[in-house]
C-alpha cells in the first residue's frame, strides 16, 4: 500500500472529485479511495486520530486529508509531524523513528521556517515553501502569519498571490479548494458534501473572471479564495477547518490559459452571462441547503456579475461582496483618518476616482453613505464625486452606453463638455483626493500628481492631498509610494492596495522616513465574516458593512496616530479585526438579523464590550506550537 500510494500520488488524485461518487462510499482497503472517500470525520475525530498499523508514508497530511486544504493538518500534521512531540507521545502515536529524534519547541520551528523563507529568492518559491508548511504543520504556518504578518502576508496574499494565480496550473501540487465546473451543475450538493471538514462557516468563492487587476484567469484564480481564507484564520481567528475556498469554473476568456496544455480548468470560452447566472443560482441554492450557516464572500467576479450577484442574493442569503462592500468599508475608514489629517475640512473634500468598476463604484457609494450620515442630502453627497474610466469623466451625455453600475455617478453638470484625460478632470474639478481603482500601472503620472497637489495647495497653507492608488498587485498600482512622496514634496496622505516599503530620503545631514499605508480590504473582511458568524447573522446588512469601516477608523492606537498613519499597522490586523467583528456583531443585532438569543445580548449589554470581547476571544483559533 505504501509504495502504491507513493507512485500513484494519491494526494493529487482529482478523480476523487467525480460528482457521481458518493462521499460516503464505503472505503475499500485495496483502493486509493480509502484515502479519498473516507466518511467525513468530525474535527474532534481528526484531532484525536491516532493511526494504527503502518503509518502514512507520504510526508503530508493524514489519509483523511487526501484533499489537502490547510485545515486538517492543523490538528493532524502538527500532532503527527511536528517536532515537539514528547517521547511518550511518539510511542503512543507510533511515531518513534518517523520524525527526527530531536524534540523542539515552537520557537525553533519558527526559526527554521523563517530561515528557509528568507533564503528563497522569489516570492513564488517562498509561497511554495509556506504552502508545504501549511499542509504539514498548519499551526506553524498560522504562527508565522500572525507573528510575522508584515513579512508573510504579502507572500500568501497580494502581491505574490497574483503571480501564484498566473502560474497556478503549473505550480499545482495538490487540491486545496472545491473546484466546481458549470458542467457539474447538477452535482453541486454532492461536491459540497465531499468537502472533508464538517460545517464550514465561511466560504470565499470566485469564478476567476477578474482576479486582482490581472483579468480573467479562470480556475487559476482559486489562489485568491485560498489566500483570503488564510487571512480569515490569521487575522480573525476563524479555525482553518471552518474555511472553504471555492472556484466556479465557467471556462475563461484568457487565451493564454486556453492554450496552456497544463491549464487545470475547462478549456472553453465562458458561456453567456445568463447561463453563468443560472449556474450561480444553483450554486447559492445548494450552499443554502448543504451549509445553511455558512457566510459566503463573493470575490473577484468581473464587475457586471459582481453587482448583479450581490443584488440578487443579499436579501436571501448570508453573503457580501468583498470588492464592492469590503473595499468600500476599508477605503472609507482610511478616508476618514486621511481627511482629518489633510487640513481640508471633510465637507469641503472633492474626490476624483480613476476607475469606475466594482471597486471604484463600491467605494464611492460607501463614501456617499458616510456623507449622508453626516447630514448631506444624497444628491449633495453624490456631487462630491467625479468618476473617470477609460473614456474619461463619466457623464450622462458622453455619448456611449454606460454600464448600469456607472449610471448613479454619471455627472449632469458638465454643460456638454467632455473631459477625456485625468489631467483635464483635475483641472476642472480641483480635487483634494484622488483614488485609483483602474488595475492600470502608472496612470497617476507626475503631471497628474503635481496637479493634484497644486489644487490642494491653492486652498491654503499646510493642506495635504489624499492619494490612494489602490489597484493590486503592485504591478498594477497607479503610482508608487516613492513617486507619491517625491511629487507631492512628502505631503501625500497615501494608501495603496499592496504594500510598499517605507521610503527614506536625505534631508541635509539627517534623513526623513515616510510610512505608507496599505488600504486593503484585509482590514475588514475577516472582521465582517467573523462578526456575521458569531452573531449568527441571517444576512449581512449595509449597517454591518458601514460599522466595519467606522470601527476600523477608530481602532488606531496612539503610536499609529502619532506617526500619521491612517490604518493600524498590518502587524495589528488581528486586534483590529476583533474590534471590527465585535462592532459588526452589534450592528447585526441592531438590524434584527442576529439569531443569537436575546438573553445573551442582554447579558453582554450589562457587562459592556469586555464581555463581548471575551466571547469573541473564546471562539477564535490561536495556534500554539
Ligand atoms: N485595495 C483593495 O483592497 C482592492 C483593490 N482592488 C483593485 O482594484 C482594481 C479594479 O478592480 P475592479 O473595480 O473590480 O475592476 P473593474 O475591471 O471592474 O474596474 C476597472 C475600472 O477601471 C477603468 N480603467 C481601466 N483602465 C483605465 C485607465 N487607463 N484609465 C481610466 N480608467 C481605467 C475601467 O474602465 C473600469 O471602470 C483591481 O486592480 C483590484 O485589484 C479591488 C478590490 C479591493
Ligand atoms: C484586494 C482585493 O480584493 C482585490 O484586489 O481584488
Ligand atoms: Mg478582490
Amino acid at each position: 500500500m505504501a509504495s502504491q500510494l507513493r507512485t500513484l500520488g494519491a494526494r493529487t488524485c482529482l478523480a476523487s472529485f467525480s460528482p457521481s461518487s458518493s462521499p460516503s462510499s464505503s472505503p475499500s482497503s485495496s483502493s486509493t479511495h480509502l484515502y479519498l472517500f473516507r466518511p467525513r470525520a468530525s474535527f474532534h475525530e481528526l484531532v484525536s486520530h491516532s493511526p494504527r498499523g503502518p503509518p502514512d508514508p507520504c510526508p503530508g497530511p493524514g489519509p483523511a486529508y487526501a484533499h489537502a486544504n490547510a485545515p486538517a493538518p492543523v490538528a493532524d500534521g502538527y500532532r503527527r509531524l511536528g517536532l515537539s512531540f514528547t517521547p511518550e507521545q511518539r510511542v503512543s502515536k507510533n511515531l518513534t523513528g518517523l520524525i527526527p529524534h530531536v524534540m523542539e519547541d515552537g520557537s525553533k520551528q519558527l526559526e527554521r521556517a523563517l530561515k528557509m523563507i528568507r533564503t528563497r529568492q522569489t516570492g513564488i518559491d517562498k509561497y511554495l515553501y509556506l504552502s508545504t508548511i501549511k499542509s504539514q504543520n498548519a499551526d506553524l504556518f498560522y504562527r508565522l502569519l500572525m507573528d510575522h504578518g508584515k513579512e508573510m502576508m504579502p507572500l500568501v496574499y497580494t502581491p505574490t498571490i497574483g503571480d501564484v494565480c498566473l502560474q497556478y496550473s503549473t505550480i499545482y501540487t495538490r487540491p486545496e479548494a472545491l473546484y466546481i465546473s458549470i458542467k457539474q451543475r447538477k452535482s453541486i450538493r454532492t461536491i459540497l458534501r465531499n468537502w472533508p471538514y464538517p460545517n464550514p462557516e465561511i466560504c470565499v468563492v470566485t469564478d476567476g473572471s477578474r482576479i486582482l487587476g490581472l483579468g480573467d484567469l479562470g480556475v487559476n484564480g482559486v489562489g485568491i479564495p485560498i489566500g483570503k481564507l488564510a487571512l480569515y484564520t490569521a487575522a480573525a481567528g476563524i479555525h482553518p477547518s471552518k474555511t472553504l475556498p471555492i472556484v466556479l469554473d465557467c471556462g475563461t476568456a484568457n487565451e493564454t490559459n486556453l492554450k496552456d496544455p497544463l491549464y487545470l480548468g475547462m478549456r472553453t470560452k465562458r458561456p453567456s452571462v445568463a447561463e453563468q447566472q443560472e449556474f450561480m443560482d444553483e450554486f447559492m441554492e445548494a450552499v443554502a441547503d448543504v451549509y445553511p450557516d455558512m457566510v459566503v464572500q463573493f470575490e473577484d467576479f468581473e464587475s457586471e456579475k459582481a453587482f448583479n450577484y450581490l443584488d440578487r442574493y443579499r436579501n436571501t442569503h448570508k453573503c457580501f461582496n468583498d470588492d464592492i462592500q469590503g473595499t468600500g468599508a476599508v477605503v472609507l475608514a482610511g478616508y476618514i483618518s486621511a481627511a482629518n489629517l489633510s487640513g481640508v475640512p471633510i465637507d469641503e473634500q472633492r474626490l476624483v476616482f480613476m476607475g469606475a468598476g466594482s471597486a471604484g463604484v463600491g467605494v464611492a457609494k460607501q463614501l456617499v453613505e458616510y456623507y449622508t450620515k453626516r447630514g448631506l442630502s444624497e444628491q449633495a453627497a453624490k456631487d462630491k464625486f467625479w468618476l473617470v474610466d477609460t473614456k474619461g469623466l463619466v457623464t450622462k451625455d458622453r455619448g456611449d452606453k454606460l454600464a448600469e453600475h456607472k449610471k448613479y455617478f454619471a455627472r449632469t453638470d458638465n454643460n456638454g463638455h467632455q473631459f477625456r484625460t485625468l489631467e483635464q478632470v483635475i483641472e476642472y474639478v480641483k480635487p483634494s483626493a484622488l483614488v485609483g481603482l483602474t488595475a492600470t500601472f502608472g496612470v497617476f503620472t507626475e503631471s497628474v500628481i503635481r496637479a493634484l497637489k497644486a489644487s490642494v495647495d491653492a486652498g491654503g497653507l499646510g493642506r495635504r492631498p489624499i492619494l490612494f492608488p489602490l489597484s493590486n498587485p503592485l504591478t498594477k498600482a497607479e503610482c508608487t509610494f516613492e513617486q507619491a512622496v517625491n511629487w507631492t514634496d512628502g505631503t501625500a496622505l497615501f494608501a495603496s492596495g499592496s504594500p510598499f516599503s517605507n521610503y527614506t530620503v536625505k534631508a541635509g545631514d539627517s534623513t526623513i522616513t515616510y510610512y505608507p499605508n496599505q488600504g486593503n480590504n484585509v482590514y475588514v473582511f475577516p472582521g465582517i465574516g467573523l462578526g456575521a458568524i458569531l452573531a449568527k447573522a441571517s444576512r449581512v446588512t449595509d449597517n454591518m458593512i458601514y460599522t466595519s469601516a467606522a470601527s476600523l477608523a477608530a481602532s488606531l492606537n496612539a503610536d499609529e496616530i502619532h506617526k500619521g498613519l491612517i490604518y493600524p499597522r498590518i502587524e495589528r490586523v488581528r486586534e483590529a479585526s476583533i474590534i471590527v467583528a465585535r462592532e459588526v456583531m452589534k450592528a447585526a443585532r441592531r438590524d434584527g438579523v442576529s439569531m443569537l438569543p436575546e438573553s445573551k445580548w442582554l447579558e453582554w449589554e450589562e457587562w459592556g464590550d469586555a464581555a463581548l470581547n471575551k466571547y469573541i476571544k473564546a471562539h477564535v483559533y490561536d495556534p500554539t506550537l
